[in-house]
């Protein structure tokens, strides 16, 4: 019987800027549907990981994957269509803010498909009441809140109805409410639309809240400490690097859910 390939494969990966190598061999699998963590401390490599799975920047070694195609080596057309299925939120979200929501959300659909005007306003539409923003499309995004331009960006995310969705530090700048809402929205959206998630975050109560699998970017030893579910993690792991992260420096584990 054949297997489906992981959605994600990376293969001996070797991240570096020049000389500067920021990790060594990372070796990991992610699968359809999966919510997928990368973690660790401040300047070890997260976001540099980001990059590299979302094409911004090639491996000093090694190879990563798409549903078992090998997305580095792709020929230009194929890396083209490989790259339309991520929709990517970054940090500020990103908004333009001469922009209204529902324009924001419409540019990626005027820019890669030949949908009509009125097609392209109803998919805004219903993108952004995914999101819970149902009513603001004409909205700017100086007139909405923190957490709401995070769901906008999330909900222009989503306009291409991509298979993974890649978040860089997607709490970075909430209160903890709108940033448990948003964890929240992140797991109904996998649940509803089967999607891929890739976050990057250090916060402990989103990674405990959303995460199937985390992988460590451990910075001492420059490669990855531990990979698996962070619950079984923080309580069964050796590796103590991995383990004062999720405690939080402490013995006693923290209290989150
Ligand atoms: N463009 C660059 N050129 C050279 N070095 C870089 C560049 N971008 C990042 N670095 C270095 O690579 C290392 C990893 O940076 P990266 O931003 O990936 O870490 P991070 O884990 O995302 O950090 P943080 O949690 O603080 O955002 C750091 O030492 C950083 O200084």
């Amino acid at each position: 019987m054949s297997q489906e390939p992981p959605k994600i494969k990376v293969e001996h990966l070797t991240m570096a800027y020049g000389s500067f190598v920021v990790m060594n061999d990372l070796n990991f699998e992610i699968k359809k549907g999966e919510i997928f963590v990368i973690m660790g401390g401040s300047g070890c490599g997260k976001s540099t990981l980001l990059k590299h799975l979302i094409g911004l920047k090639d491996p000093a070694k090694g190879e990563i994957y798409y549903d078992g195609e090998n997305f580095n080596h792709a020929e230009p057309e194929q890396k083209l269509l490989m790259l339309q299925k991520f929709g990517v939120l970054y940090q500020g979200g990103a908004l333009w803010s001469s922009m209204t929501l529902a324009e924001n959300v419409a540019l990626p659909l005027g820019e890669f498909t030949s949908l009509s005007q009125k097609e392209i306003r109803d998919i805004a539409t219903l993108k952004l009441s995914l999101v819970g923003l149902r009513g603001f499309e004409d909205f700017y995004p100086s007139e909405i809140s923190g957490g709401m331009r995070k769901r906008a960006g999330l909900a222009r995310a989503m306009a291409l109805d991509p298979d993974v969705l890649f978040f860089d530090e997607p709490s970075a700048g909430l209160d903890p409410i709108s940033s448990r809402r948003l964890d929240d929205l992140i797991l109904e959206l996998r649940d509803s639309l089967g999607a891929t998630v890739v976050v990057v975050t250090h916060e402990l109560a989103s990674i405990f809240a959303i995460a199937d699998k985390a992988i460590f970017l451990d910075a001492a030893t420059r490669t990855q400490g531990a990979i698996g579910n962070p619950h079984d993690l923080r309580d069964q792991t050796e590796n103590m690097a991995v383990r004062t992260f999720l405690r939080r420096g402490e013995e006693e584990i923290p209290e989150v859910v």
